[in-house]
């Protein structure tokens, strides 16, 4: 199976892209709503972190306040250490699960929408392409605390929490430049969906051809075996 890894930083606009690559079909694997998942009400993840962060990270209704809990992680790297030492291993295996889901279903493609994936690298030997989502440093910044309602500090702080977003464009196969208009992200969209559906024709041909040759190779020697005998 064709796997494409999708990350940029945080509020770098990939969500966008996702939603734009959806519409065009591409089926999308997002780590942000299976890391949502994996902490429901008592599931493993959920009781590890009420038992190292305490239940005054729940909300009257049990589930995980988000909002609290990112005010802790995020102004701590040892506790985001640890949180990420407990949900990461239930992303991981979550998001293996749903591409065998897909799989099985015959698609030749995923496209896996993972913010951390350079951070972590137990993603990338896997992946036949990576994007990363760029937008420029005050923009993101902007777009975080507009979107998130963050101060400036709070919204410096979860920029900090990650790689720097110009380190993973470095590492990036294919970059999406999000400082424009969404209509130039779309247009950008469109020419890599074009380049990804290319190579993934070019590499089913290859694996035909690698088949072939094996197929041929195998009549030869049995061929010549046959002859010399
Ligand atoms: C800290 C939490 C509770 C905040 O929840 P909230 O609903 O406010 O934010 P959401 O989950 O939508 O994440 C928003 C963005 O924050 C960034 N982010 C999230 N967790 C982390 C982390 N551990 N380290 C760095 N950045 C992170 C990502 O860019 C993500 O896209 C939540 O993000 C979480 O449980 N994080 C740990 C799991 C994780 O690493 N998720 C990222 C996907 S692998
Ligand atoms: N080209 C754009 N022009 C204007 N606003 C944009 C553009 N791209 C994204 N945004 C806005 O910026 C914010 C962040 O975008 P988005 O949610 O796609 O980022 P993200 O990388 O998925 O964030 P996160 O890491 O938090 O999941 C959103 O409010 C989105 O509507």
């Amino acid at each position: 199976m064709f796997l494409v890894g999708l990350t940029g930083g945080i509020a770098s606009g990939k969500s966008t892209v996702s939603s734009m690559l959806r519409e065009l079909g591409c089926p999308i694997i997002d780590a942000d709503d299976v890391a949502r998942k994996v902490v429901e009400p008592h599931s493993l993840a959920y009781r590890r972190i009420v038992h190292h962060f305490g239940p005054e990270v729940l909300l009257e209704s049990g589930e995980i306040d988000r909002k609290k809990l990112g005010q802790i992680i995020f102004a701590n790297e040892e506790k985001r250490r640890l949180l990420n030492s407990i949900t990461h291993p239930e992303i991981h295996k979550a998001m293996l699960k749903e591409m065998v889901f897909y799989f099985l279903r015959g698609y030749r493609y995923v496209v896996l929408d993972v913010p951390l994936l350079f951070e972590t690298r137990r993603l990338t030997q896997f992946l036949n392409h990576t994007v990363v989502v760029y937008c420029d440093p005050a923009t993101q910044l902007l777009r975080l605390m507009q979107r998130d309602g963050l101060t400036q500090e709070q919204a410096e702080q979860r920029v900090a929490a990650q790689m720097p977003l110009n380190e993973k464009r470095g590492l990036a196969k294919h970059v999406i430049e999000n400082s424009g208009s969404r209509e130039d992200t779309h247009r950008q969209v469109l020419r890599l969906h074009t380049k990804l559906e290319d190579s993934m024709e070019f590499l089913l041909v290859r694996v035909i051809a690698v088949a072939a040759t094996a197929g041929l190779g195998g009549i030869l020697l049995y061929a010549a075996k046959m002859f010399f005998s």
